[in-house]
């Protein structure tokens, strides 16, 4: 199912925050949201996961309005992992990820067999099914994620909205998340923060900048060096992953781009 976002605007308590964003998020692809701190990525997220309503434009599923459909029908269609990371729950992790059936549930009904399996099988994914049995509250930062992002899968939707989903994770566990997230092979929004996990893992990247989406399009086109600059004030060079060959943003820590010797972004080094 895809989604489109048509001039979204969004505020809260009167001061906007999104201001006229349009993306589209290609049925099966894996679509980025990167851009700075403060720049409405996770507020826009909140619009297709139904925790705040824009206060104009449109976000279409499938080319249905959400607001047209009840919360139920569309928690059949999308699942989020949000950036609220619920601390509060005294369930066990079995009982966080199963709460990720509800809406396939007639009112006070059980967990069936098929809940079940579904429920184990979203733990595997995570590797966290060991933990089943264990406090949610008693889980570390990292293992809260993976226990949300497997009530998210659990959930079985057409979508997945994820804000941040590497927050926390250790290597190991961003690098498996990333190969997971491929192989659901779902609609997939995502926002990162780490441009090169975005820039190896998306179909294709949008940037926000001021609640604005100034750039989209696949990564290699959208993480010019010329953008690092305007958008994150940092200096950075573009080169080829020698793995993999996806784009890897090399950073310059040393200087800010409106602090380095020359105001021009650097050019992908020669090699040899
Ligand atoms: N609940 C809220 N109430 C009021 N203002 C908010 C709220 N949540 C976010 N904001 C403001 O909205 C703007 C956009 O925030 P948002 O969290 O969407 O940005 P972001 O791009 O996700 O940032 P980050 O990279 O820091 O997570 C910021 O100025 C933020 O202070």
């Amino acid at each position: 199912m895809r989604i489109d976002i048509e001039d979204l605007h969004v505020a809260y308590a009167g001061r906007t925050v999104v201001a006229g964003a349009r993306l589209v998020a290609a049925e099966g692809e894996i679509t980025g949201l990167v851009g700075p701190n403060g720049s409405g990525k996770s507020t826009l997220l909140r619009t297709v996961y139904r925790h705040l309503k824009p206060t104009a434009g449109r976000v279409l599923l499938a080319g249905t309005e959400l607001r047209e459909m009840t919360p139920l029908q569309s928690a059949r269609h999308v699942a989020a992992l949000p950036q609220e990371r619920g601390s509060d729950f005294e369930l066990t992790v079995r009982e966080v990820v199963a709460m990720g059936r509800t809406p396939y549930k007639r009112a006070f009904a059980g967990e069936d067999a098929a809940d079940r399996d579904v429920v184990a099988q979203a733990l595997t994914d995570v590797g966290m099914a060991e933990a089943a049995g264990r406090r949610f509250t008693a889980l570390s930062g990292g293992e809260r994620q993976r226990v949300l992002l497997a009530r998210a899968f659990a959930q079985d939707p057409d979508v997945l909205v994820l804000d941040e989903p590497t927050n926390h994770l250790d290597i190991r566990h961003q690098v498996d998340l990333l190969v997971l997230l491929r192989a659901q092979r779902r609609t997939t929004l995502v926002s990162l923060h780490d441009l090169n996990a975005a820039a190896s893992v998306c179909d294709r990247l949008h940037v926000l900048h001021e609640g604005a989406v100034v750039a989209s399009g696949p990564p290699r086109d959208v993480l010019t060096p010329a953008l690092m600059a305007e958008v994150f004030g940092v200096r950075a060079a573009v080169v080829d992953h020698p793995l993999t060959g996806d784009p890897l943003i090399a950073f310059d820590h040393r200087a800010a781009a409106d602090e380095a010797p020359t105001a021009v972004p650097l050019e992908t080094p020669t090699r040899g």
